[in-house]
């Protein structure tokens, strides 16, 4: 499938004649905590040191509306997309969207993640947790192993973590952990159903915070904890950069952890990634595991310029087919002497896909 879309992060540009289905090239990650973030399709990452969390909801309406008064004339459906991304969901995404129209009085993909009354996909907010445990599954699978059963701390509680807690009980796993930046929720026993969609209410709701549903579910709420101490067969970090260091590897290693996927982006430390290749954990970085969202951007985009709109399931089945792809590509470029990198293999194929288009369209 052609998309219209580049499909590395820290390129400048849209890149017509570059597949969708292919790794995201990250350069850099965003680099303002707890700030607004949205990350432009085939570009880098923008951000503003606005916190969201104290502010009501006409406040962040009046920022969307600020901020894309002055970035319209720098984005456009053959240019730069803005998506969702820390602190930034269909809300916002359709004020920042409402004023980009306004603007320039044009009905275009310009924006993805948007609300699906206008335009949005489906599966698009379920994309990059579904597409993690997709891609994990494909690692589980290296092992002639499966979800059922395994034991799995997931970090976050927002849009990522919330879907590959779902998509993880949908395969048979068992949900430990959920956690946000003030603790750790811990499930012995894993989470159900019901938990799920407690906290799912919860934290949609703005400012919530976790702790706040230890009264109604079976939980223990570790105060300023992250999740890694805790035994398992499965790591997902997905809330936020540099969320696993070196010695919580190590304590993930020493507890026979098997597979760490990055749900977020560069969750892990560079030093916690050597001790988990060294250590031959099977360890998948964020520009593979989290392909989902961008990917389903892209299909977003597609069905933009058809005028169509796919079904849940006609979205889902493309998004676990371009998951399994991508670690196919993993496979194909990081295995060397039967073992596989997963970093290995996902920068060489980012890099080789994207270098093969520009040498094909010459030095211009
Ligand atoms: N949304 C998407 O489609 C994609 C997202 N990503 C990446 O996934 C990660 C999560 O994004 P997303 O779920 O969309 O964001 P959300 O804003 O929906 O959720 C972020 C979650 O991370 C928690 N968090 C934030 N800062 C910290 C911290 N310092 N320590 C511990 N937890 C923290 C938040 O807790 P609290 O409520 O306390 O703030 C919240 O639970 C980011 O790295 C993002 O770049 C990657 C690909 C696509
Ligand atoms: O939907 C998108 O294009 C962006 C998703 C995202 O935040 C990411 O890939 O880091």
């Amino acid at each position: 499938m052609n998309s219209a879309i580049g499909p590395y992060k820290g390129g400048r540009r849209f890149h017509p004649s570059v597949n969708l289905d292919i790794l995201k090239f990250l350069a850099f990650e965003q680099t303002f905590k707890n700030s607004l973030t949205s990350l432009p399709m085939g570009s880098g990452k923008g951000g503003a040191d606005f916190d969201p969390k104290d502010k009501s909801d006409a406040e962040i309406m009046r920022f969307c509306q600020a901020f894309i008064t002055e970035l319209y004339r720098h984005i456009g459906p053959n240019l730069d997309i803005p998506a969702g991304d820390i602190g930034v969901g269909a809300r916002e995404v359709g004020y920042m969207f409402g004023m980009y129209k306004k603007l320039t009085n044009e009905f275009t993909g310009t924006f993805t993640g948007k609300g699906f009354a206008f335009g949005g996909s489906r599966i698009r907010p379920e994309a990059t947790g579904y597409g993690c445990v997709y891609f994990v599954e494909e690692m589980m699978k290296t092992r002639h192993s499966g979800l059922e059963g395994k034991k799995t701390l997931i970090s976050g509680s927002g849009n990522v973590a919330q879907f590959a807690a779902r998509k993880v009980l949908d395969l048979g796993g068992k949900v430990l952990t959920l956690s946000d930046s003030s603790g750790t929720l811990f499930f012995p026993q894993g989470m159900t159903e019901e938990d799920l969609l407690h906290i799912t209410e919860l934290k949609n709701k703005p400012g919530a915070r976790l702790s706040e549903a230890t009264q109604y579910l079976n939980a223990e709420y570790l105060e300023s904890q992250r999740p890694w101490h805790i035994p398992c067969d499965i790591a997902l970090p997905c809330a936020t950069q540099n969320e696993l260091d070196e010695d919580n590897a190590r304590t993930l290693i020493k507890n026979n952890c098997q597979v760490v996927a990055e749900g977020a982006n560069m969750p892990c430390t560079l030093a916690a990634i050597d001790i988990f290749r060294d250590a031959h954990i099977l360890f998948a970085p964020g520009k593979a595991a989290n392909a989902g969202g961008v990917s389903v951007s892209g299909l977003e985009m597609s069905q933009n310029s058809l005028r169509l709109n796919w079904t849940s399931g006609e979205v889902d089945e493309r998004l676990h087919s371009i998951m399994q792809r991508i670690h196919h590509s993993c496979i194909e470029y990081g295995t060397v002497d039967g073992t596989t990198g997963y970093v290995r293999g996902a920068n060489i194929a980012g890099f080789v896909k994207v270098a093969d288009a520009m040498l094909a369209q010459g030095v211009v």
